[in-house]
């Protein structure tokens, strides 16, 4: 397929959409109960296995999705971005995640150099780091051992590692390692989210990690400065080099904030924020809090997937299918939206991580040659930890709007995954259901969803469950033949922000009234000056009173 050529024009795509109808006609209670159809569309690997027998498609619509595989030219798409080809193209970056999880010896180029012992270069910093700070040969600037670490960072320098942070609760090994140490992470601007971080806490014993990758987001470097202060109106200007590290690609800026350079854990810009948590963004902070040990598991499980979807044919390959199978929600049976669903709470930032890994990736309107795109792409993803969403949104789910849903169950758990079916007037009419209750009562099923069965919550199978999203968002990307690496999005909103602050200053120190904005920015910012005459537009430090 030429490069230019948008993938709705092919013929693969319009077989597709002409299938739709014959899709259409049919009933999963029908398809369900096709015996050799369900066994074709389960699929196991390293433990996890896949079922998405609940898919609205038979087994030729799996082949019409294959073919538009091909036509996409997906298997060439993957091996570029494992071969550090810059597929980023409007970044001219490499994308390189899964070069942080592999082993040693792997070799993994960007622009013609093996980014692997680097890669491991950082990581052996990390547990050694990790290891004197929790045997506390390491200590504060009191010589008291540093029991407790916050970590200041958003989007992509956050959600993954509190993902992982909180799916490692259940784990074992992790909970006993993390025995008296506590993890916090630090990501709102608000002033509220400080305090909450910080109560408690001793600036004695505590560290805190500095968490992004271009060290100039606003609201990490006011978070940064806020609990600098702290430390530092405890402890003395001096003990700031006790207590705070970074983990930045922005070294430079590290140093000028004043955070020593050996103290600082880098990583490279081939690697998205959101695809960073198996850098030093993740590695760092949960090392600290649970060992380099078993941190190292959780690599080793997304390392286990990127071997996976390297290899595998389309046919077993689970993030391949899942992505295929996302895209014909989307793109074919209309249905724009995704839940995600896991039954255990343990999993519960899990639909908030993959909402960035998969809204601000395939969130975009033009293909990766910069052709606006005659279909919507990217999804709208949700989700809680089941029982929770039963008692929340399941209704809409139930009776409602078709949302595909994606149920992950870990078979080592107390909760099983609950599946409510199609409930017909029928059955209703024989249960003696008043008349006037029949319609409200009655399911007509036929909603799509995929089963993911883990075998346990452990550090391994995290690390699985992560890669296997992260795929499937770029398999998306690559069918839909976007961009899935860049944001230009949230760039323009960071150059939006910017300018609203420089006009609130400006407006305060000057008395200038607000302009270059519209009526409705201009009266909104008006009145937010006239209630916050004493609150400083930009302020140094957000140190609250408690
Ligand atoms: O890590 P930082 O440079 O501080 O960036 C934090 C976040 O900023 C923006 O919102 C980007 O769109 C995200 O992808 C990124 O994760």
């Amino acid at each position: 397929m030429a490069s230019s050529k948008l993938i709705s024009d092919t013929e693969q795509w319009k077989e597709l959409k002409a299938h739709v109808a014959d899709i259409k006609k049919t009933h999963l209670r029908d398809l369900l109960c096709d015996d050799a159809r369900s066994r074709a569309m389960m699929v196991e690997f390293d433990g996890i296995l896949l079922d998405y027998s609940r898919q609205q498609a038979t087994l030729e619509t799996v082949g019409k999705l294959f073919k538009l595989a091909e036509a996409s030219s997906l298997k060439q798409k993957i091996d570029r971005m494992y071969n550090g080809d810059h597929i980023n193209s409007t970044e001219n970056r490499s994308v390189l995640h899964v070069a942080l999880r592999a082993p040693r010896d792997a070799v993994i180029q960007s622009d013609g150099k093996n980014v692997v012992p680097e890669v491991w270069k950082v990581l052996d910093k990390i547990k050694e780091f990790s290891e004197r700070v929790r045997s506390g040969s390491w200590v504060g600037a009191t010589g008291k051992q540093l029991k407790d670490v916050v970590a200041i960072g958003i989007g992509g320098s956050f959600l993954g590692p509190l993902f992982v942070h909180t799916a490692l609760q259940t784990d074992p090994e992790a909970a006993e390692s993390s025995r008296g140490r506590q993890l916090r992470f630090l990501a709102n601007v608000d002033p509220i989210d400080v305090a909450r971080n910080i109560t408690g806490l001793n600036p004695e014993t505590t560290l805190v990690v500095v968490v992004s990758k271009t060290f100039t987001t606003a609201e990490t470097m006011l978070n940064a400065r806020t609990l600098r202060e702290w430390i530092s109106s405890a402890l003395g200007p001096s003990a700031v080099a006790k207590h705070m590290v970074a983990v930045s690609t922005n070294l430079t800026l590290v140093e000028k904030f004043g955070i020593d350079p050996n103290n600082a854990f880098a990583f490279w810009d081939w690697v998205g924020g959101r695809y960073s948590v198996c850098s030093a963004v993740g590695v760092l902070p949960l090392s600290l809090q649970y060992g380099f040990p078993v941190i190292e598991k959780f690599l080793k499980g997304a390392s286990s997937i990127d071997q996976h979807v390297r290899s595998e044919p389309f046919e077993r390959n689970i993030p391949v299918l899942l992505g295929l199978f996302s895209v014909w929600n989307v793109s074919f049976l209309g249905y724009p939206a995704r839940a995600i669903l896991p039954y255990s709470q343990a999993l519960e930032k899990l639909a908030p991580h993959i909402q960035q890994v998969s809204m601000e990736s395939n969130g975009k309107g033009v293909s990766i040659d910069g052709v606006p795109l005659p279909f919507e792409a990217g999804e709208i993803d949700f989700g809680e930890p089941g029982t929770n969403g039963q008692h929340s949104f399941y209704q809409l789910i139930h009776q409602g709007r078709v949302i595909p849903c994606d149920f992950i169950g870990v078979v080592k758990s107390q909760q099983p995954v609950y599946l409510k079916g199609e409930v017909t007037p029928e059955q209703l009419q024989k249960e003696n259901v008043p008349s006037h209750l029949v319609a409200h009562k009655t399911f007509t099923g036929n909603r799509p969803s995929v089963s993911i069965l883990l075998p346990s919550l452990n550090a391994y199978n995290i690390g699985q469950l992560l890669a296997i999203y992260e795929h499937r968002v770029a398999v998306q990307g690559f069918i839909w033949n976007i961009n899935s690496f860049d944001q230009w999005g949230v760039e323009l909103g960071k150059s939006l922000a910017t300018q609203v602050r420089k006009q609130l200053n400006a407006s305060r120190t000057k008395k200038e009234s607000i302009q270059g904005f519209n009526f409705s920015t201009t009266s909104l910012l008006t009145r937010y000056l006239q209630a916050s005459a004493d609150v400083p537009a930009d302020p140094p430090t957000r140190l609250p009173q408690i």
